[in-house]
């Protein structure tokens, strides 16, 4: 059925206006003030915003990690949608010995008839050989244009600086995007053994034996490999000062280089960490909380395009039975935090109504520019005629306080509880089915379908592999 939002004022990462939004067959086909149409189901969006479906690059879903496996898509999908996200990237892994496919196949029966949104995979490639870097071509044309590489995670996830090296290699002749996890693994192995020697078993020590000097020197290591390369890289979850020095620098040279915080390094801090009988073990994550400090650096990072998205790193694991892991050996705490639901609320209250970025800049970091460097631009991440109607409708006067009893993520604890929020998602369609009514979500699980992405350098502006890219496709 025809659906028409009324009265309420457009956001995009350019524009704020006030007009009336018509969707039919999924599609936004009229945007115009005083539209109407008798056979078209009509929502008022009066005194409120009307956003585009936020994207979020980074998340981990029903992912095998730090022995043990992540919260659902039954429950994630459905913390994003009342979220307002309506697609994630998420990050389907290779298993050693087994082909890059294999990995995504994996991943894909796991989301299939489970997601309440529409979702893409990136590929974490963990054991790279000749036939592994020839699938690399016919992952891209099946829609899956980014691969996932981590520096950290020794005799596990890690990866060799070769291993960067080539795939970064194959990757640019097919403009497909490398996302780095940029930590030196090998010092951080040394500092955990020497923290364990000295009878340092305690969360705290997680942030200990990873200080920001093992973030910064992997970021520029990466930034320096993708150089020699000449091909483009995205650095995933930056914690601090110094790393997104270094991106900034790489910038200033011209090199293609892009990355992401996430909401966790703009409002937590390592004193999280200290939290008493064991509840620092809710905030051990990877690169881990910095000090209070690095807040600002990264809001600025933010404001001077040295960073141009904000993905969650959705990597959530109950307390109860899994973060309780670790319990006598920090190494042992799986990584990983929430925030696949929160992100738009936590950015508008402390991101916009703070005066630290515009609604705009907001929609950019969250929706637009995710789209465009994950090959789902113009389709999703913008408000316009053609697009998919991925629609939120958001109310900048209601407020609520976070807490875990009243999420829809499936988890025994939020590490953002009692935050105070001003700012509501309403209501929340996807490709013109509402999936979110009166903050309560209405969909049905399996409204979220796969999305054949595009190869990065068809969607995103100055890379040298457009043109390439452009030619083979
Ligand atoms: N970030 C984190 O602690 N867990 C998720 C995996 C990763 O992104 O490194
Ligand atoms: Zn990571
Ligand atoms: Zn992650």
């Amino acid at each position: 059925m025809k659906k028409l939002i009324k009265g309420g004022t457009i956001v995009t990462s350019a524009d704020t206006y006030k007009a009336d939004i018509l969707v039919e067959s999924g599609k936004i086909v009229a945007i115009a003030n005083n539209l109407s149409d008798a056979d078209a189901e009509v929502i008022y969006a009066t005194g409120q915003y009307v956003l585009p479906g936020m994207i979020d690059e980074h998340t981990h879903v029903e992912s095998p990690f730090g022995g043990t496996i992540t919260a659902p898509w039954k429950t994630e999908s459905v913390a994003a949608a009342v979220g307002g996200t309506t697609t994630i990237v998420d990050f389907a892994l290779q298993t050693p010995g087994e082909s890059l496919q294999a990995g995504v196949n994996t991943w894909k029966e796991r989301a299939h008839g489970q997601s309440a949104i529409d979702y893409g995979f990136h590929i974490g490639v963990t054991d790279l050989h000749s036939e592994t870097i020839r699938e690399i071509p016919t992952l891209v044309e099946k829609g899956i244009p980014t691969l996932k590489l981590f520096m950290a995670y020794k005799g596990d996830l890690m990866i060799e600086d070769s291993t960067l090296y080539e795939t970064l290699e194959a990757a640019k002749e097919v403009g497909a995007l490398v996302m780095v996890h940029a930590e030196n693994g090998s010092v951080i192995d040394l500092l955990q053994k020497k923290c364990l020697e000295n009878g340092q078993t305690e969360p705290y020590y997680h942030a200990v034996s990873r200080p920001i000097e093992v973030e910064t020197e992997a970021t520029s290591r990466a930034i320096a490999i993708a150089e020699i390369v000449g091909a483009p890289l995205f650095i995933v979850h930056v914690s601090g000062e110094e790393p997104a020095e270094r991106i900034r620098e790489a910038k200033a040279k011209g090199l293609p280089i892009y990355a992401e915080t996430c909401p966790h390094y703009l409002f937590l801090t390592t004193e999280e960490l200290k939290k008493p009988n064991f509840e620092g073990a809710k905030y051990v994550c990877s690169p881990p909380l910095r000090d209070s400090k690095h807040h600002e650096a990264l809001w600025n990072a933010l404001q001077d395009g040295t960073l141009q998205a904000i993905g969650s790193d959705h990597c959530a694991f109950n307390f109860k039975g899994q973060k309780e892991l670790g319990m006598g050996d920090f190494t042992k705490i799986p990584n990983g935090g929430n925030g696949i639901e929160h992100r738009l609320t936590l950015l508008y209250t402390y991101g916009v109504t703070k005066g630290r970025m515009t609604i705009n800049q907001m929609v950019d970091l969250l929706a637009t520019t995710p789209a465009k460097v994950m090959g789902l631009y113009p389709e999703k991440g913008t408000i316009a005629v053609g697009a998919d109607a991925d629609l939120v409708i958001f109310n900048p006067n209601e407020r609520k306080t976070i807490s875990h009893v009243t999420s829809y993520q499936g988890l025994d604890y939020d590490m953002f509880e009692g935050f105070d929020i001003t700012g509501v998602v309403k209501d929340v369609f996807l490709r013109g089915k509402q999936i979110v009514k009166d903050s309560k979500y209405v969909g049905t699980l399996g409204d979220g379908n796969f999305q054949m992405r595009k190869p990065f350098g068809l969607c995103y502006k100055g890379v040298a592999t457009v043109e390439k890219a452009k030619a083979e496709v």
